[in-house]
């Protein structure tokens, strides 16, 4: 994508981001506006962890909901797979089928005039079809964040450094790596690894270790090159390790990060 982001914040400080894990819209809805409240700089939609069978038209709609709700605050569209610590139960190309499904149905309701927009899309590299994914989000107006997520692991820094460089080549606009850290040692890897591409590449980086064992690099990844964080404002976080917001703030100002 060219021109201003919307999804990070445009002061280049560290974005931080509050994720909805509600099952209904009502929930959502609630938590959006209370993280609003809380100052977050965007809102996650986890669309995955809506009640009942993925539903393009339904995730579309809310999308756009929060979209208007919780504008000036950028949203961020999200639907989890299973294979990457979510709960949408879409395998192989059934979920990229089913986020294309969601874009379309973005496009209608713009179409028809409804306000209201999420200004990103998350598109698991892993997945297959995550190129065409990246293209046509791009083509509707949407940042995308290539993710890739390891809810056991944490792969060797050279797996983690062609991750990054693979969403680069795909055009991400954020380039998104959640880990699960053994223990210390594989936490100052990946931080390790996010300064290094911090200082090697253009695109913007968001690396967190999930877990008890990772909560430092939540607090401290900004000083490393990461750009986005996640938080919680009085909901339940959506992977484990994510600190209240006003802690990490607190923590964040202490260490000097960006
Ligand atoms: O990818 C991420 C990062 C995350 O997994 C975390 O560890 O904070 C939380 C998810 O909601 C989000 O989509």
């Amino acid at each position: 994508m060219t021109g201003t982001s919307r999804l990070l914040r445009a002061d280049g400080r560290m974005t931080v981001a509050v994720a909805t894990t509600g099952a209904t819209e009502q929930d959502c809805l609630d938590q959006a506006r209370r993280a609003c409240e809380a100052g977050a700089d965007l809102v996650e939609l986890r669309a995955d962890l809506l009640d009942g069978e993925p539903d393009a038209g339904r995730t579309a709609r809310l999308a756009a909901r929060l979209g208007a709700d919780c504008a000036p605050v950028p949203v961020l569209l999200t639907v989890r797979s299973c294979a990457e610590g979510g709960a949408a139960e879409l395998e192989g190309r059934a979920w990229s089928e089913h986020l294309a499904r969601v874009l379309d149905a973005l496009d209608s309701l713009d179409e028809a005039g409804t306000a209201g927009r999420p200004a990103a899309v998350d598109v698991e590299i892993e997945r297959p079809g995550a190129a065409g994914l990246v293209d046509l989000a791009h083509r509707a107006g949407l940042e995308v964040v290539l993710s890739f997520h390891d809810v056991a692991a944490t792969p060797p820094d050279e797996a983690l450094h062609e991750l990054l460089e693979r969403m680069s080549r795909l055009g991400a606009d954020l380039a998104k790596i959640a880990v699960m850290p053994a223990g210390p040692a594989d936490v100052a890897r990946l931080l390790g690894v996010t300064a290094t591409a911090h200082e090697a590449r253009e695109v913007p980086l968001a690396t967190m270790a999930m877990g008890e064992a990772g909560a430092v690099s939540r607090l401290a990844a900004g000083v490393f090159g990461s750009r986005l964080v996640f938080a919680t404002a009085g909901g339940a976080p959506s992977a484990p390790g994510q600190p209240p917001i006003e802690d990490l703030r607190h923590a964040m100002a202490l260490l000097g990060t960006p």
